[in-house]
């Protein structure tokens, strides 16, 4: 596709980092590449296979190697390497905070998602881009029924994490967890899962909640700025994407649960007031554990403590907006056989 404005949509994005009026163009092998908006790309093959997946990346701005992973995906399939069976989504969340080098421009996007953007008075691009995504998921969604809904939700943390690769399995409402998929994430390097505890604002639950698609957060390392982002990191799940993609009906080979490290939240902390400030170093690593009775946070007369079991820390952040979760307290569990399908 040399010489066409898809030859660098990221770039084109980023140009446009709030609006981009949509266009088409052909693959070498006839499917089409519809952009719906800047950073919004779908891509119909010839004749899909039975699934429909959403890859987003860059929902925060500044966690590039997911950004710089989905890029690199899109140009394969430009470029007709990398043959695109399957319905395809490729969302670069917000292309304007990526230009700052920041997680958000005002507001946290991965917040905003199941209407919140809706709620209360405060109208900003990220809310009206949130109100957008959802339009775009649901439209991809939503014109066929009776496949795989997919949506990986890529991002990296803040800080080292003590497992560097886990995702969050959205609250599933007692459905059960799906063994394909903790397949798939675990060949994809991601061993360790995290299971939440109540329904979100983010962008994996409104997914998995609102259309039944296995729906993930993957956090797959540090953020580090563009270009600074060792691949070969990124590689195992790079390379299933693509068998993901290129091959119709590829499946991940099983695995037994076993080797997968499971944690349950156990608690939320969530900043109250700008008094908050957490009791532990700024440098402690996700999963940082604490014996029973440590005292974590404080906001005024509000404390939290570690439980009567050893509970882990992950996404300690004093510096969210107040009304926001400031870390997520999880501790080691099992999935029983009956949790599973
Ligand atoms: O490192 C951090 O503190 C945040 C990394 C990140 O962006 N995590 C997601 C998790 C979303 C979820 O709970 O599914 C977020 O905070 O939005
Ligand atoms: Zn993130």
């Amino acid at each position: 596709m040399n010489g066409s404005r898809l030859d660098d949509f990221l770039t084109l994005s980023r140009s446009h980092p709030w609006e981009l009026a949509p266009f088409s163009e052909s693959l070498p092998d006839g499917g089409q590449v519809q952009v719906w908006d800047t950073g919004v790309l779908c891509i119909e093959p010839v004749a899909p296979a039975g699934r429909d997946l959403v890859l987003s990346c860059g929902i925060h701005g500044n966690e590039t190697a997911p950004i710089e992973l989905c890029a690199r995906l899109l140009n394969a399939i430009l470029s007709g390497r990398l043959p695109c069976r399957q319905r395809l989504l490729f969302i670069f969340g917000n292309p304007a905070a990526m230009n700052l080098g920041a997680r958000e421009v005002e507001e946290n996007l991965n917040r905003l998602f199941s209407g919140a953007h809706a709620r209360g008075d405060k109208t900003n691009k990220e809310r009206q881009r949130a109100a957008r995504l959802e339009q775009y998921v649901e439209r991809f969604y939503r014109s066929r029924e009776g496949t795989e809904r997919l949506h990986y939700d890529l991002h990296t943390a803040i800080r080292p994490s003590a497992y560097e690769k886990f995702a969050i399995y959205p609250f599933t409402h007692g459905a059960p967890y799906s063994r394909n998929q903790l397949a798939f994430l675990c060949r994809a390097g991601v061993d360790t899962i995290l299971l939440a505890h109540g329904p979100t604002t983010t962008f994996s639950y409104f997914s998995a909640h609102v259309f039944g698609a296995h729906a993930f957060t993957v956090e797959l390392g540090k953020v580090m700025p563009f270009g600074q982002n060792d691949a070969s990191r990124f590689a195992a799940m790079e390379r299933n994407l693509e068998q993901l993609i290129g091959e119709p009906d590829w499946q991940p080979a099983p695995v037994d649960i076993k080797q997968i490290r499971v944690f349950r939240v156990c608690q939320e902390i969530v900043k109250q007031s700008e008094q908050f400030c957490f009791h532990f170093s700024e440098k402690v690593a996700n999963f940082h554990a604490f014996p029973p009775g440590t005292l974590l946070a404080e906001d005024g007369e509000r404390q939290w403590f570690a439980h009567e079991q050893e509970e882990a820390v992950v996404f300690p952040n004093v510096r969210v907006a107040n009304q926001q979760r400031a870390a997520l307290m999880v501790m080691a569990t099992e999935l029983p056989p009956e949790m599973l399908a």
